[in-house]
């Protein structure tokens, strides 16, 4: 075979490049039949429509031209948003066979997270499934209601930091929230919010995020694979993908690795990694993918929880009339000698009803958490191709004036005696797979964590209301807007707002010191 001339060579390299584009062209328009959406532009789709923060709040204003249901092209990608829970329940909770995988890119499921370690990333399939059974042998509700002295003890130490220093309010909340999940997983608490452990899981949650969110590598490595190639000097974002791997990893398997010596030196108690670590042979998993699985609860259970705590508190301010209602419940319920335990839960319809407009009004995951679709499906006449990027906006969801009156304002009471909080009562016999939030996902996905969450929502709710008066600093509007008063991120949290927390009497400001009191030497159990 004779070796190309120079020219032939060069000709073979621009022959393939346009057939390169051409296909890539092609790929970015949109399918036959897909779900009505903005028109493209060549190579990119609907990239420049897509705003880098907050995207559910334009894809909810999308919907006044394009309907419940708009497809999308980012580059090369299909992209199906669901603005109501009508086509989630169709789609995630009736088809779930088909419409329970995530979305694969090469940051996140290859250079951080590689060899399927990390549950919420990770495809549909046969791994996923033995995470998922083994998740809900420990976060069912009779394994997850043992908790409740550790969350109620716990929140007995909230309570005691909010009373002397008010002012790190945002911090004894996540403290609160890190603390509860560190004890549940590894059997060991954080007292502090600077506890190395606290302070550690919190550096590599906020690297993680940042990578793994869209355009943190500003090359469209997943479009154009070649690009993974390019060499690092000129891939720089490549070596911070590397260094979040190699942190969440020393970080994960050192936990790992200090809960097994304390199980071999007959220390400590019960928690999900002892019980994961008994069963590591019968499950056949590794020791990285036993860390990575209680490395995920850690993640996946303390902001969440931590940012509906402080939405609550920023709706307490905003909507006076809407605390004393709470405190009334509390007060008949509890008096003032004691605050709200675990026991008195089933007895704040009230407090059960600001979580779920708290969980409605200001969702964590507003954009929610992208499922992908493993087969071509049809929908409603809509054509939606395999691997299709499919996401329940949340936002739109829970904000949709056909079903929820005046929905941005925060009013618990539609939740009172209409489980959904709809206008017009939920005929579950007809409208079967309803959820009253959509906060936690829909189908297959659905956050496996609920109850552990609200357990610890609906006592420290109860706790906050009856402990304290909480009242706006000043008299200006208290700003509530998810635009301007809430971080950007995939998982939103509101940004510090100043807040006065002073407890409502002396009784009650005793009341709390002796409950800490009482808890001291239960907690300091998870400090050995
Ligand atoms: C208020 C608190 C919480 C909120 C709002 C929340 C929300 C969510 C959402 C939206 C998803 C994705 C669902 C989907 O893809 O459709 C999710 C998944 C998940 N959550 Fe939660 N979550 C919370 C607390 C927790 C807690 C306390 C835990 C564990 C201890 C937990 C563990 C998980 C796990 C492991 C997944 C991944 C499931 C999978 O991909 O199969 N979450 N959560």
């Amino acid at each position: 075979m004779s070796v190309p001339s120079p020219v032939q060579a060069c000709l073979l390299i621009v022959l393939l490049v346009v057939a390169f584009l051409f296909k890539y062209y092609l790929a970015s328009r949109r399918p036959r039949d897909f779900p009505p959406g903005p028109p493209t532009v060549p190579f990119i789709g609907n990239i420049a429509q897509v705003p880098r923060v907050k995207a559910f709040l334009k894809y909810q204003r999308m919907q006044a031209e394009y309907g419940s249901i708009i497809g999308l092209k980012i580059g090369s990608q299909n992209v199906v948003i669901l603005n109501s829970y009508n086509h989630v329940k169709a789609l995630f909770d009736q088809r779930g066979s088909i419409y329970s995988s995530r979305p694969s890119t090469y940051i996140a499921n290859e250079v951080v997270c590689p060899n399927e370690i990390h549950i919420l990333l990770m495809q549909y399939g046969a791994e996923w499934r033995k995470q998922r059974k083994i998740l809900q042998s420990i976060l069912n509700v009779n394994v997850v209601d043992k908790l409740l002295p550790l969350q109620e003890a716990e929140a007995a130490q909230t309570m005691l930091q909010l009373v002397q220093d008010p002012g790190g309010y945002y911090d004894h909340i996540r403290r609160y929230t890190t603390a509860v999940i560190l004890a549940s997983v590894y059997g060991r608490r954080g007292a502090r919010f600077d506890s190395p452990n606290v302070q550690a899981l919190y550096h590599a949650q906020d690297q993680f995020t940042a990578i793994i969110e869209q355009g943190a590598s500003p090359l469209p490595v997943d479009e154009f694979p070649l690009l993974k190639a390019l060499p690092e000097f000129l891939a720089p974002w490549k070596a911070r993908a590397r260094a979040v791997r190699r942190e969440q990893k020393g970080l994960y398997l050192g936990l790992l690795r200090e809960t097994r010596e304390r199980m071999e030196a007959g220390k400590g108690g019960d928690c999900f990694l002892r019980t994961m670590l008994q069963d590591q042979e019968k499950n056949d998993m590794d020791d990285e993918h036993v860390a990575y699985l209680a490395g995920n609860l850690m993640e996946a259970g303390s902001d969440t929880t931590a940012s509906t705590l402080l939405s609550f508190l920023l709706a307490m301010i905003k909507y006076p009339e809407e605390l004393r209602k709470a405190q009334k419940e509390v007060d008949a319920v509890c008096g003032s000698l004691r605050s709200p335990n675990s026991d008195d839960i089933s007895r704040l319809p009230f407090i059960k009803a600001c979580m779920d407009e708290t969980l409605r009004w200001r969702p964590v995951a507003p954009g929610g958490v992208p499922h992908a679709l493993t087969r071509d499906d049809a929908y409603e006449g809509y054509f939606l191709p395999k691997g299709t990027v499919v996401v329940a906006n949340t936002w739109a969801i829970h904000h949709d004036e056909a079903q929820y009156e005046r929905p941005g304002d925060f009013m618990p009471d539609r939740f009172l005696g209409n489980e959904y909080g709809t206008r017009v009562p939920v005929d579950t016999t007809v409208d079967h797979h309803r959820r009253t939030s959509y906060g936690f996902g829909a189908g297959r996905r659905a956050c496996p964590g609920q109850r552990l969450a609200k357990n610890s929502l609906m006592l420290n709710m109860a706790k906050l209301v009856w402990a304290f008066d909480l009242s706006q600093v000043g008299s200006g509007a208290v700003n509530d807007d998810v635009a301007t008063a809430y971080h950007d991120g995939f998982l939103i949290a509101p940004r510090k707002f100043p807040i006065l927390i002073t407890p409502r009497s002396d009784r009650h400001k005793n009341v709390i010191e002796t409950e800490f009191e009482s808890v001291r030497s239960f907690l300091e159990k998870y400090e050995e």
